[in-house]
């Protein structure tokens, strides 16, 4: 049996020797035929007569159809379970056991993943590893991109770093556009930035992080990766899904490289914006960076710029939440959201905003402010209507950006 909407995308016990994956099959589709492709096809690869003598041995690593569910609109539901054996423990070998071939042919989705819990990697900081480095407890933490996205070189970033800083953010990444650009070299971006950090360190005993954009390829952007942490760089900023899961295996394996890593989810769409086909949002930025190590995940939040469904979102958050991982609702959030941001999540968030600080009307600072305001009306339960709040930061991003 299929489990309820709830349980469909957690974690199986440590040590479960199966993997469970719930595949639609769109009206039209033979759903019975489909599932069984998925489950010999995308396991022991054939069931022939002619490798009878070799039975038992295929029988362990075939996939088991376990159950099938007719939908309303003729689409059909099916759970296959995929023996654990089958896998290394990577990212790499499970996508292609549980989509990969059959996705070039096969009209389907893949609605939820429940791994067992001790399948792939557990975040080394998460959000309460984030919150012991920041020494922030009890409020979301504010977090800030650097914007423009290009045409910063290095002096540039630690410009607008040094306004935020003295503001009091916690969190700054380079836009994910970013790679090592001759103009903006990742090393003289985190040099640039570094004493800022440093003296706002040492100005207010409150540490900020920043996340540096990782490029190159795989053995490069490791090598980046080292470089930037051995020369002091508290936090990093990977493309997991154009990198690749290797990538951000690897760099969470690798001791040498012992700060959080921050997950960004371009490509996503490609991968999970068709409505019939590829993987939910929920398993790619939830289930599937939970298990490969992410620190924290980004993703759109459904009352921001992009459009995000508010049931892809809730499914993220569960995924990441159970293995503590930190969720990072984003693009388009600003002062005006935070009320709904946290009226859904708590405080146990991170509210990451590019353009919502870098253009507030007075500077980047009072993008900052504005935050910290409307965190501290939203505690006090006072209204964060714009005829509510008095001139400052936070009224004035309200009559730019609206929201309350
Ligand atoms: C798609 S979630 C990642 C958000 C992001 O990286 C970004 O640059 C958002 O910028 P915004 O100005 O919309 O805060």
């Amino acid at each position: 049996m299929m489990p309820a909407e709830d349980e469909r995308s957690k974690d199986l016990p440590a040590g479960h020797s199966w993997i469970e994956v719930d595949y639609r099959f769109p009206p039209g589709a033979d759903g019975a035929r489909q599932a069984q492709m998925l489950a010999v096809g995308q396991t022991a690869g054939s069931w022939h007569a002619r490798h009878s003598h070799r039975e038992k041995e295929l029988r362990s690593h075939l996939g088991e159809v376990r159950s099938l569910a007719l939908q309303e609109d003729g689409g059909t539901v099916a759970t296959i379970a995929f023996p654990r054996g089958n896998l290394d423990g990577s990212m790499g070998a499970l996508l292609t056991m549980i989509f990969g071939k059959y996705s070039l042919g096969g009209v389907a989705r893949i609605l939820a993943l429940r791994l067992p819990a001790d399948y792939g990697l557990r975040p080394r900081f998460g959000l309460p590893g984030l919150r012991q480095r920041l020494d922030v407890h009890g409020r979301p933490l504010i977090m800030a991109i650097f914007k423009p996205a290009l045409g910063l070189d290095a002096a540039g970033h630690a410009e607008i770093l040094a306004q935020a800083a003295m503001a009091g953010l916690d969190i700054i990444k380079d836009d994910e556009i970013l790679p090592d650009l001759a103009e903006a070299p990742v090393l003289e971006r985190w040099r640039a930035c570094a004493p800022i950090i440093e003296a706002r360190r040492d100005r207010s005993g409150r540490d900020l992080l920043y996340a540096v954009n990782l490029s190159g390829d795989a053995r490069s952007l490791q090598e980046q990766a080292r470089r930037l942490v051995a020369e002091g760089a508290n936090a990093l900023l990977l493309n997991v899904l154009t990198y690749g899961f290797a990538v951000l295996e690897a760099l969470v394996r690798d001791p040498e490289v012992a700060v959080p890593i921050f997950a960004h989810p371009a490509f996503a769409g490609a991968l999970c914006g068709a409505p019939e086909h590829g993987l939910a949002y929920g398993v790619v930025l939830g289930t599937l960076m939970a298990h490969a190590g992410a620190d924290a995940v980004l993703y759109p939040a459904h009352y921001g710029s992009l459009p995000f469904s508010a049931a892809d979102e809730t499914a993220i958050v569960a995924a990441l939440r159970a293995r503590a991982v930190a969720p990072v609702p984003s693009a388009g959030v600003h002062p005006g959201t935070l009320a709904q941001i946290l009226g859904d999540y708590g405080c146990e968030v991170i509210l990451n905003a590019g353009t919502g600080i870098m253009d507030h009307p007075d500077g980047i600072g009072p993008g900052v402010l504005a935050f910290f305001e409307a965190w501290e009306r939203w505690q006090q339960g006072e209204s964060l209507r714009l005829e509510a709040v008095p001139p400052g930061p936070l009224h004035r991003a309200l009559e730019k950006w609206g929201g309350g």
